[in-house]
C-alpha cells in the first residue's frame, strides 16, 4: 500500500514511462514475448522499479525480523547471550541518514546504479539478506512492476490522503492504521 501511495510523488514521470513500455509492447509479436524472460521484459522500467525500492525503503512490508542467538555475541562492550531474541528493525536501518542523507525525503534516484554501489550490502534490506532471506523478491518484484504498470496506465491515481496524514503500525507487516484511500480516474487507453 505504501508504494501507492508514495508512486503519487512521481506519477507524471512514472506513467510517461510506463505508456513508453506499453506502446512499444503492442509493437511487439507474440513470437518476440515467448522468447524474452517476463524478468527481461519488465527490466525496461527502471524509474518505475526505483520508486518501488524507494518505497520499500521508507515503508519496508517488513518492518522488523527476529532471530534467537545461538552463541554469545559480544557487540562492542555489551555481551548479547545465546539464547537471546534480537529484533532487526529494517524500518530503522532505513532511515539511518548516514547511509541515506535526508532519510525522510522520497527520492528515487538513491537507487540508481552509481548510487548504490558504494553502499554496504546490508544497509538496505527489505527482502532481508543472509541465508534466511526472501526466496520470492524476484518474483515480487515482477508482480508488484506488472500490477502497478498496469493500474499507472488504465488509471490516474488521486490521492485522497496524503503520504504524510497516514498513520502505520508495526504488525508483522507494516500497514496503515486506517487504510488509504485513493481515488481511480480511468485513463483513455486500451
Ligand atoms: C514485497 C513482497 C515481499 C517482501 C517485502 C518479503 C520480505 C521477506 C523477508 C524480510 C523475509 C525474511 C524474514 C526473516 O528473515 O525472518 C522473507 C522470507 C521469505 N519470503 Fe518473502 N517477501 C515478499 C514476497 C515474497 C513472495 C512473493 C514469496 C514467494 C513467492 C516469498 C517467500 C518467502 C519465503 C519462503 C521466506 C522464508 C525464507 C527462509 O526462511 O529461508 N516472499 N520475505
Amino acid at each position: 500500500m505504501g508504494v501507492i501511495v508514495v508512486l503519487f510523488l512521481q506519477q507524471e514521470k512514472v506513467r510517461e514511462e510506463v505508456d513508453a513500455w506499453f506502446e512499444a509492447k503492442e509493437r511487439r509479436t507474440d513470437a518476440d514475448d515467448s522468447q524474452e524472460s517476463a524478468s527481461k521484459m519488465f527490466g525496461d522500467l527502471p524509474l518505475l522499479e526505483r520508486c518501488i525500492k524507494e518505497t520499500q525503503r521508507l515503508y519496508p512490508s517488513v518492518p522488523f525480523i527476529s532471530r534467537v542467538l545461538t552463541e554469545d555475541f559480544q557487540m562492542e562492550k555489551y555481551l548479547i547471550p545465546a539464547g537471546s531474541m534480537v529484533n532487526v528493525v529494517i524500518s530503522g536501518i532505513h532511515r539511518n541518514p548516514y547511509i541515506f542523507p535526508d532519510p525522510d525525503k522520497f527520492d528515487p534516484d538513491r537507487f540508481l546504479p552509481e548510487a548504490n554501489q558504494d553502499r554496504h550490502p546490508y544497509a538496505y534490506v527489505p527482502f532481508s539478506a543472509g541465508p534466511r532471506n526472501c526466496i520470492g523478491q524476484r518474483f515480487a518484484m515482477l508482480e508488484l512492476k506488472c500490477v502497478l504498470s498496469t493500474l499507472i496506465h488504465r488509471y490516474k491515481l488521486i490521492a485522497v490522503d496524503k503520504p504524510e496524514e497516514v498513520l502505520f503500525m508495526h504488525d508483522i507487516v507494516l500497514r496503515p492504521c486506517n487504510g488509504i484511500r485513493i481515488k481511480l480516474e480511468k485513463r483513455d487507453v486500451q
